[in-house]
């Protein structure tokens, strides 16, 4: 768009660690960029959240937002993504997920963007480095792991370690969990590694893409490290994310992420690949 024209709408669905701070982000003012409409499990509720708001915007149920946006942003729990994605992606509009995760269950939302000309954006959320692994798989990638490293209580809950019996209560050393592609990672993991769903998408796919999960009580950041080898470069990077006060499992610098991700979207100038 030229930086004269309308601003871009933008919907949020799910208004928790995310989708509150994308909102209120928006709402302070982005260039470009407009909130349009939020949804939110319990309406009064996200009503209440945004009376500090300059501008507060409707809040709509999950299948009404592709109807008031340009930009449809999923920030919600895994199991509502498709009600989602898939109005959006019909409407034509550019969706924007964060459980990425998903992605890789419903891998027919390509087609669906193809069909109706709507867009997937997928920001790099908690991760680092996806600009490096796409340049490097625009050549040849050998390999790409990914381990990942996280206090005992941001893993609770999910469905691999019910599945498997799996306690993390009262552990004083470091387990590893998880040691599989990161298809089954996003699938048994579903609120913990939506980055290594990115990381896949971004290099050589889920089943290639190797990823370790550790439960360790010793840290208290969620780190990703990732290990690439290609014929262009090798490199390692890692982050360590201070998970965000409204829910611990969610690094803080995801909602950065994905405002950041919406800025290149409409700014004049951009950087990185
Ligand atoms: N791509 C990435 O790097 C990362 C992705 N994530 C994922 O992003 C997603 C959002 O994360 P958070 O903001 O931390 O979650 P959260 O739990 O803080 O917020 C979820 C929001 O969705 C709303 N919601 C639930 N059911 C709904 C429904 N039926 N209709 C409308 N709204 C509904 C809730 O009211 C809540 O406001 C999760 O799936 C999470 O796993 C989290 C961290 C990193
Ligand atoms: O915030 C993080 O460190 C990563 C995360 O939860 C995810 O990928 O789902």
């Amino acid at each position: 768009m030229s930086v004269s024209s309308a601003p871009l709408r933008v919907a949020v669905g799910g208004f928790g660690a995310i989708g509150f701070a994308l909102a209120k982000a928006l709402d302070d003012g982005i260039d470009g960029l407009a909130l349009a409409a939020v949804s939110a499990r319990d309406k009064k509720k996200a009503a209440d959240k945004m009376e500090g708001f300059r501008a507060p915007v409707p809040v709509v149920d999950l299948e009404a937002l592709a109807e008031l946006a340009d930009i449809v942003v999923e920030c919600a729990p895994s199991t509502v993504f498709r009600s989602i994605g898939e109005p959006a992606l019909k409407a034509g509009r550019i969706f924007v997920p964060l459980s990425v995760g998903q992605l890789l269950v419903h891998d027919d939302l390509k087609d669906i963007a193809i069909a109706h000309g709507g867009r997937i954006v997928v920001p790099t959320g908690a991760l680092i480095g996806l600009d490096a692994v796409r340049a490097a798989a625009e050549g040849n990638i050998e390999s790409v792991t990914m381990v990942t490293r996280k206090p005992p209580r941001g893993l609770m809950g999910a469905p691999y370690l019910e599945q498997n019996n799996i306690s993390l209560e009262g552990l004083n050393e470091a387990k590893l969990i998880f040691d599989g592609s990161a298809r089954d990672g996003a699938k048994g993991f579903p609120a913990n590694v939506n980055v290594a769903a990115a990381l896949s998408l971004a290099g050589i796919g889920p089943d290639r893409t190797r990823l370790q999960i550790w439960a360790d009580p010793a840290v208290t950041r969620n780190t990703h490290r990732i290990e690439v080898e290609a014929d262009s470069a090798r490199f390692a990077m890692s982050i360590e994310n201070v998970p965000s006060e409204e829910n611990p499992k969610t690094g803080k610098i995801t909602a950065l992420s994905a405002i950041a991700c919406l800025r290149g979207l409409v700014a004049p100038m951009r950087v990185g690949t």
